[in-house]
């Protein structure tokens, strides 16, 4: 195998062209083993190949930069970069990171996984090499997706300003995750169209050309004049950007022949190169969705596997229905219909449906705008996307109490993803928005009985589930709900654990029979139950949650208490004040001390030791 031979970037350069063609299939069919069994970003991934190759062999890693915007299509890029015997641990606990990780590798120039951040990261990459006088090139890899983030168009709108010497790499295959939105999307399909137009406009000249020469000159200024035309329609060309292409994202030679020059260029240069999500192997390529991020498969006979219903599938069922009981309903997403379980809704109620692209914070904000026009907007949005559109939830949704829904999915530990994408910040960062309530549902019944009850609530509310499967609630059943109430599921008679979300399932099963402890649905953290929180203050408390400890729903019953002047003997169990990299769930929960086991053991320490069997 060629790739037995690659140890570094340099190797790539004392390879033929017919040797990196072949390592470009050995590249293909190792990322495809490897997610077969671990589940990743497939299509992403095999429709960068080439272009990876193309980089490696005309840049200089790690001496040059060669940043990948998310970081998630960069398998190819790991495999040449010295990883190739660790790539089998992708993703899995102790392993390589399934995107890029500063400290994983040299080559790895920033660590990603939300969108929309390499070009920023270049721009200050520049900033320091040409204050320091050193020498080297920055390229910035960003996808169509990743394009339609705020954060990207305003860092080309500074660089374009600051005319610093570095390249940009639209990956443009057309797909986010889902199909790409935007009016930009829309442009680069004009120019793909008007690539082929150019092709043909070849073949036409050499032809005319022998016709007549005359008749070709008028043609040729003609042509001209409508290539300045377009050119300064280029929006690049607005903000100041030299723009090259499209050209053929898995030509390889001619990737590296383009490069070449490039390389030599001043000033800031953007290359637009197409590619195939999925490239090379049909099943992604025909279902660059499904296969953006596969959990396992059987790579000789690759099907779609079902993941069990799961709490995105229970929230777009409900809002399904939702929208017939209330057409005021809307719902909006950052470029996570799958993700988020939209694509029924979509489909069912596409006039109250948008997806904005990968900007979670035009997402809030235009959820503020459909507020004040009478409208009642749901986001739904990952926690750990929330993050993004923080300020949005101040200063467009919570100061004037606007009744926005935001259906935060991925709530907690998330796994594979790693750090970058657990929503382990989300109570803290939302508690102390004034006018904001925050819940969390135990069950999918308790969702759908939230959801409702959220959108006559008159302010914003926020509504958290896990990633994670749910029993199936049935259809057009609404429960009622006390808002603001806890729910005794088991009473004690020495200490009660409130459980607060997926850790309720843990209590439960840490309490089992044993009647000294109770255990609360803490389902609601903003307002508190403080009513039943009085009433429990005579036991010992142990609050659980799948949220960092700090500024979570513990610190809120124990602000509450000491507001009440009540000293109950309380205990907080959830995330120590670290960050949680990629592994399995239950595992990472373990690791945290938030499990049965965990709960069992901080009961213990409060004097309430658990008989439980093995
Ligand atoms: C991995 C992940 O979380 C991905 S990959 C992806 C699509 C990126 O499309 P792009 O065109 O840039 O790349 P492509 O896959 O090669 O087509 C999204 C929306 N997400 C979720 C997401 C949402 N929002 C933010 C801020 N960051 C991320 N990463
Ligand atoms: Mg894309």
């Amino acid at each position: 195998m060629i790739l037995d031979k690659v140890n570094s970037p340099e190797d790539l350069k004392r390879l033929s062209l017919e040797e990196l063609l072949l390592l470009a299939e050995e590249i293909r069919s190792e990322i495809i083993r490897v997610t077969a069994q671990n589940g990743g970003h497939l299509a992403s991934s095999l429709g960068a190949v080439e272009l990876v190759l193309a980089l490696h062999r005309v840049f200089d890693s790690p001496r040059d930069r060669i940043l990948f915007d998310v970081g998630h299509q960069a398998y190819a890029h790991k495999l040449v970069t010295g990883r190739k015997d660790r790539f089998h641990t992708l993703r899995k606990e102790g392993g390589i990171s399934g995107f890029t990780k500063v400290s994983e590798s040299p080559h790895d120039a920033i660590t990603a996984g939300h969108a929309s951040t390499s070009l920023a990261n270049a721009l200050g990459m520049v900033l320091a090499r040409d204050l320091k006088g050193e020498d080297y090139h920055v390229v910035a890899v960003i996808g169509d997706g990743a394009l339609t983030g705020g954060m990207a168009l305003a860092a080309l709108n500074k660089i374009g300003e600051l005319q610093k010497r570095m390249l940009i790499v639209l990956n443009d295959n057309e797909m986010s995750i889902s199909e790409n939105v935007g009016a930009l999307n829309k442009y680069f399909k004009e120019l793909q169209i008007r690539k082929w137009v150019q092709d043909a406009e070849k073949l036409g000249k050499t032809i005319l050309e022998r016709i007549s020469p005359q008749l070709f000159g008028l043609v040729d200024r003609a042509k001209e004049a409508a290539k300045l035309l377009l050119h300064q329609e280029n929006p690049f060309y607005a903000w100041g950007i030299r723009y090259v292409g499209p050209v053929d994202g898995h030509d390889l030679k001619g990737l590296v022949h383009i490069l070449e020059h490039l390389k030599a260029l001043d000033g800031p240069t953007l290359l637009h190169v197409v590619t195939k999500k999925g490239k090379g192997y049909k099943v992604a390529e025909a279902d660059p969705i499904y296969w953006h991020g596969p959990p396992g498969f059987d790579p000789k006979k690759p099907e779609k596997v079902s993941k069990g219903y799961t709490w995105s599938q229970a929230f777009g069922d409900a809002v399904t229905e939702l929208a017939h009981l209330e057409p005021r309903l809307f719902v909006i997403t950052p470029a996570m219909r799958e993700g988020s379980g939209l694509v029924r809704y979509s489909l069912e109620h596409p006039e109250r449906y948008l997806d904005v692209g990968i900007c979670e914070d035009v997402a809030v904000t235009t959820a503020a705008g459909l507020a004040l026009r009478g409208m009642k907007p749901i986001v739904a949005i990952y926690s750990t996307f929330l993050q993004r559109a923080y300020d949005q939830v101040i200063h467009d949704v919570a100061i004037e109490n606007l009744p926005v829904v935001f259906a935060i999915d991925r709530a907690g530990i998330v796994g594979a993803d790693g750090a970058t994408h657990h929503g382990v910040f989300d109570i803290a960062y939302l508690r102390t928005v004034p006018n904001l309530q925050i819940a969390a549902p135990k069950d999918a019944l308790e969702l759908r009985a939230m959801l409702k009850k959220a959108l006559e609530v008159g302010g914003p509310v926020a509504i958290r589930y896990p990633r994670d499967n749910v029993e199936r609630a049935p259809e057009g059943v609404w429960p009622e709900i006390a808002w603001g109430k806890w729910e005794v599921l088991k009473e004690g008679t020495e200490a009660y654990i409130l459980a607060f979300g997926k850790t309720l399932r843990y209590a439960l099963e840490a309490a089992g029979d044993d009647p000294r402890v109770g255990v609360v649905n803490a389902r609601f953290l903003k307002p508190l139950d403080r009513e039943m929180l009085r009433a429990l203050s005579r036991y010992k408390l142990l609050t659980v949650e799948d949220h960092q400890r700090m500024g979570g729903f513990g610190s809120a019953v124990l602000e509450a208490l000491n507001e009440m002047g009540l000293k109950p003997e309380v205990q907080i169990l959830g995330l120590p004040d670290r960050f949680f990299e990629h592994g399995a769930i239950p595992s990472l929960h373990r690791q945290a001390g938030i499990d049965a086991e965990g709960i069992r053991k901080a009961l213990a320490a409060m004097g309430v030791a658990l008989v439980h069997e093995r």
